[in-house]
């Protein structure tokens, strides 16, 4: 498990471990795991050439530090200070000693950069609001326009570490080295697309840091939360997962949740709607009824929604499924409807004995909250916590980061394994399919969201291949076993 926790949290764990530690150790000690992750991106640091940008604070310390190893290993290095007079003034020292140069010429700088073997960017760390100022946003455009490796100190600098949120220009970083812990900023868009690929550098805090923000799942926690079916199992002992979902219009919705629906872990799947010719067609294995959920037979959750249409009948089925015992997920054409219920439904929905989750996209997620689609992809994790208090539901918010929020507070789940392919027509309903099925076999919502949202993932990954290429939703589900069997083979 990646965490993540907020600068408040960073900072108290790190004055609570400065008190125990001699002056500077901290520093000291991610300067050195910074330095020692340059010196890889360099395979060597010896006759290269490196750039530092060193803003006012100590993450621009941390940089200067870094670039003194460097230099004393044969680096030709070069500071370029965008606050002359408040660089970190032991750090400055440190690489003139070892034999490191400094420049307060911006254009000096830009000229640096485009030459540069490595830009470290050390302009702005958890200190920082808002997007770049002034000198440090032609800096950060020669960057990007260079053929250097850019490793980002801390955070890619304009980036904000705790919503995730660029306002403005920032540093777009191959490698971002962070110390003591991940920001929510390096996992959630649009600030984890600056960051590249994030090294993690051990200096200490942990003992001093309390519950994560934001967390991410790997392939071991998920395969600790996947079901499994033992000696005793019966399909129905695993679950059995009703799907309304599809319409005349979108019988395909149906088609394609069931299908995400038979690779989730319940032992059986029930289909009711006006869909059921065109999935018994396609999947026998299923079984089928054409009238509402409640006259379906007995499950251990539903699934609601996915193309389900604008008419009175979907909206029954919603009612229909949230007046169950049993947990509900809801998506697209039921979240529709779900708004449409008012705020006695809402008070109903969290009065229910069961929990419910519902899986918007960011415009689904804005028309819940009655915000702009463009806030909720600016702020996703804002949104995503709003909305879960809002409705007294999880919620998985789905998109570039795909992000789970329970009811009530607690860490946000990001998901670390998504890629822009998945953005294909009736990849959501997949999704809803997959993430209902984990529901019935008895998971949380949060961890049925968290485990499907990051299978989806993969199982997008696989159906790209190594080199990206388009694929119908149908392939994205026929590539969930093997996901499956990579969280699993992983784990042992
Ligand atoms: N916590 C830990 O455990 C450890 C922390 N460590 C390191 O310390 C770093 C935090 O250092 P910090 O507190 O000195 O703040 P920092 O990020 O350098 O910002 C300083 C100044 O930047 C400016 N500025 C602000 N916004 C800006 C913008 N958009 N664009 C341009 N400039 C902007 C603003 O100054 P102003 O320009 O307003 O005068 C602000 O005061 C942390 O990220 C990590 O690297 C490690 O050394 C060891 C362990
Ligand atoms: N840029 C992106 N990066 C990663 N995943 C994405 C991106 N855009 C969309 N997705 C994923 O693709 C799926 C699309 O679902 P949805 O928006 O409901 O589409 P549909 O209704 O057509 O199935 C979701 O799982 C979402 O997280
Ligand atoms: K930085």
């Amino acid at each position: 498990m990646r965490s993540a926790h907020t600068v408040h949290d960073v900072r108290a764990a790190e004055a609570a471990l400065m008190a125990r530690l001699p002056e500077g150790a901290l520093m000291q000690r991610a300067a050195a795991g910074l330095a020692a992750v340059c010196a890889g991106v360099l395979g060597g640091a010896y006759g290269t050439r490196v750039v530092l940008l060193v803003g006012s604070g100590a993450n621009g310390g941390d940089a200067l530090y870094a670039g003194a190893r460097l230099a004393r290993r044969g680096a030709s290095v070069t500071a370029v200070l965008l606050s002359p007079g408040k660089a970190y003034p032991d750090g400055l020292a440190a690489l003139r000693s070892a034999g490191g140069r400094t420049t307060a010429d911006p254009a000096a700088g830009e000229e640096l950069v485009r030459r540069a073997d490595l830009v470290v960017d050390g302009i702005v760390g958890i200190g920082g609001r808002g997007g770049l100022r002034g000198a440090a946003v032609p800096l950060a455009r020669a960057a990007a326009g260079s053929g250097a490796a850019v490793v980002a100190v801390d955070l890619p600098s304009g980036v904000d570490a705790d919503t995730g949120e660029v306002a403005g220009e920032a540093v777009r970083a191959d490698v971002t080295v962070t110390f003591g812990t991940h920001k929510p900023g390096l996992l959630v868009d649009p600030a984890a697309g600056f960051a590249g690929t994030v090294h993690l550098v051990d200096i200490g805090l942990g003992p001093d840091l309390p519950g994560p923000a934001v967390q991410a799942l790997q392939h071991a926690d998920v395969a600790a939360l996947l079901p499994v079916p033992g000696a005793r199992s019966d399909k129905y002992r695993r679950g059995v997962l009703g799907v309304a979902a599809g319409s005349a219009r979108y019988p395909g919705a149906a088609v394609l949740a069931v299908a995400g629906a038979l690779h989730g872990g319940a032992g059986a799947v029930r289909y009711a709607g006006s869909a059921a010719r065109e999935v018994i067609a396609r999947f026998p294995e299923t079984l089928v009824s054409t009238g509402r959920p409640s006259q379906a037979g007995r499950v251990q959750a539903w699934a609601v929604g996915p193309g389900a249409g604008e008419d009175a009948s979907a909206r029954v089925a919603l009612e229909d499924a949230l007046a169950s015992d049993v947990p509900v997920l809801v998506d697209a054409d039921g979240l529709r409807h779900l708004k449409g219920l008012g705020r006695p439904a809402r008070g109903a929905l969290a009065g229910r004995t069961a929990e419910v989750l519902l899986t918007p996209h960011a415009g689904e997620a804005a028309a819940l909250l009655d915000v702009a689609r463009e806030d909720v992809e600016a702020r996703r994790l804002e949104h995503v916590r709003r909305l879960a208090d809002a409705y007294g539901a999880t919620v998985l918010l789905k998109g570039s980061t795909t992000l789970v929020a329970a009811p009530g507070g607690g860490p946000v789940r990001a998901n670390p394994t998504g890629t822009g392919w998945l953005a294909t027509a009736g990849s959501g309903d997949v999704l809803s399919g997959l993430a209902g099925s984990l529901l019935a076999s008895g998971l949380s919502a949060f961890d049925a969201g968290s485990a499907a949202a990051y299978l989806h993932g993969l199982a997008g990954r696989r159906a790209a291949g190594r080199d990206g290429a388009p694929f119908g939703a149908h392939e994205l589900a026929g590539e969930l076993p093997a996901a499956w069997r990579d969280v699993r083979g992983a784990a042992h």
